[in-house]
């Protein structure tokens, strides 16, 4: 799992590749890679937690999972719960050119983890992440200020006008009742 002491770097190391005989080997419980869109996951620690039970992931072990995935029509969070799981790429002469394009951003980035007898994992692109970042800042920040429509100016400009009209009326009322009232005692 990614920890808070591991830093995302920019820079990228040299891209880690695959043969589909080399990701075959690891299919066991304890040692359970997949493919998915031409990415190579080590899910061993995750298919325990996997909500949709082990079994199908015992299934996928070793092969290309990308049709299962798929299939399930997972949700976001489950394109993002892969991202620490990367550990490569499916090397280019092998890779697959899939008819449907993936649903969403797949992991592209190395994670610095400062110790090199680990393999390195990655984490979606910082780009991307820093993208979304500042999309989702911009789309809240253009949510906080949101100006309104003409249509919406109008119709506080005729409240206002309402509200002053009915005021100046009161007044006026008041002031002719109190007239009145003189005139009368
Ligand atoms: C390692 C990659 C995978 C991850 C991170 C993952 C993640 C998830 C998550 C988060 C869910 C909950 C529902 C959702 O949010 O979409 C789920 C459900 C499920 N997953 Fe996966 N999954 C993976 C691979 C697979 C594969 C290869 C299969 C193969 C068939 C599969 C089959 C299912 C099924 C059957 C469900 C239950 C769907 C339901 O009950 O509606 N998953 N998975």
């Amino acid at each position: 799992m990614i920890t808070q002491t591991q830093t995302i770097t920019e820079k990228f190391r040299p891209p880690q590749f695959y043969t589909l005989d080399q990701v075959r080997n690891h299919n066991s419980p304890g040692d359970l890679w997949m493919i998915i869109y031409n990415r190579v996951y080590d899910i061993t620690d995750f298919a325990h937690s996997h909500p949709g039970g082990i079994e199908v992931l015992f299934d996928c072990g070793g092969v290309d999972a990308t049709e299962a995935f798929d299939d399930v029509a997972h949700s976001d969070d489950a394109f993002n719960m892969l991202a620490p799981y990367f550990v490569g790429d499916l090397i280019p002469h092998e890779q697959i050119k899939y008819k449907k394009q993936p649903s969403h951003t797949v992991p592209s980035i190395y994670i610095e983890n400062n110790d090199d007898t680990k393999p390195q994992k990655f984490v979606k692109s910082i780009s991307n992440s820093k993208k979304s970042k500042s999309n989702t800042t911009s789309k809240k920040s253009k949510k906080g200020k949101k100006s309104s429509t003409p249509v919406e100016k109008l119709t506080i400009a005729i409240l206002i006008l309402l509200v002053i009209f009915s005021l100046i009326l009161y007044v006026g009322v008041q002031k002719l009742k109190w007239t009145y009232h003189v005139h009368s005692s």
